[in-house]
């Protein structure tokens, strides 16, 4: 079946306080973005993908291009404008596939570089048998919630608990349903709008390295997980 990855680089990267919008710092000495659009490449030759980012940060990826040649040469790829939030920017990443044929679409964060290309070949092969599948990792941590009766935050049973990770990969059609409703705040990320429909999500496990770059000790744990030995 045909496979497309959507990169999604829309955001701003407020938290990261980088005056480098976060997908474009230099890990191992070369863009974020690239090591990510990598390992999708990596994963599968044929894969076709397609990178989300501010219109106003076009520019600066051309250039980033530009002086990191193997980026193009390696990962080709189209280049699609974000939206305003994460469920906006993921919309337009679907609006540019076609539908004409069937399609599995892995949805990513621009800002997750140390996915495995073994979860990522993973996440595809559950996707083809049970329709969709997210990555998923168990907390290390106990877990508390605010009750707000008590006023205070109580246990939660971990062993009930998964943290979700992307790629989050689903049927192309399956998609294109699922961003046809109308935004809210409770989607922040692409399974939660495609569960909507009433879907099942798929569970895929994770691993603890594809972390998402969020804050500046990020980049710390970033380098030293692609340290070359
Ligand atoms: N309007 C947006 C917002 C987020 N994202 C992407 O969604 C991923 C996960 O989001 P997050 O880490 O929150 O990135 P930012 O929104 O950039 O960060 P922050 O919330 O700190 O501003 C990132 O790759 C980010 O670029 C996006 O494509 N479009
Ligand atoms: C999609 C995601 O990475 C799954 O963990 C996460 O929900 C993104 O959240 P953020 O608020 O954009 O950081």
């Amino acid at each position: 079946m045909k496979k497309y990855a959507i990169i999604v680089a829309g955001g701003t990267g407020q938290r990261m306080k980088s005056a480098v919008p976060k997908q474009f710092l230099l890990l191992q000495g070369k863009p974020i973005l690239f090591h990510t659009l990598l390992q999708f490449k990596k994963a599968f030759a044929d894969i076709e993908l397609i990178l989300v980012l501010p219109l106003n940060q076009f520019p600066t990826w051309n250039l980033l291009c530009q002086e990191h040649p193997e980026i193009l040469q390696t990962c080709p790829h189209q280049l699609v404008e974000g939206g305003a939030t994460r469920f906006h920017s993921s919309q337009r990443g679907i609006q540019a596939i076609a539908i004409e044929q069937q399609a599995l679409v892995a949805i990513h964060d621009g800002v997750r570089p140390l996915v495995s290309v073994e979860s990522i070949q993973q996440a595809y092969q559950h996707a083809q048998e049970y329709g969709n599948a997210v990555l998923a990792v168990s907390s290390k941590d106990s877990i508390r919630q605010w009750d707000h009766h008590k006023n205070v935050y109580l246990p939660l049973d971990r062993t009930q608990i998964k943290l979700i990770q992307t790629p989050q990969i689903f049927e192309i059609s399956l998609l294109k349903r699922a961003y046809q409703q109308e935004y809210q705040d409770l989607f922040t990320d692409d399974a939660s709008v495609v569960e909507l429909l009433g879907i099942d999500i798929h569970l895929v496990e994770g691993n603890y390295s594809n972390i998402k770059i969020t804050s500046p000790e990020d980049m710390l744990i970033a380098e030293a997980l692609t340290q070359k030995v």
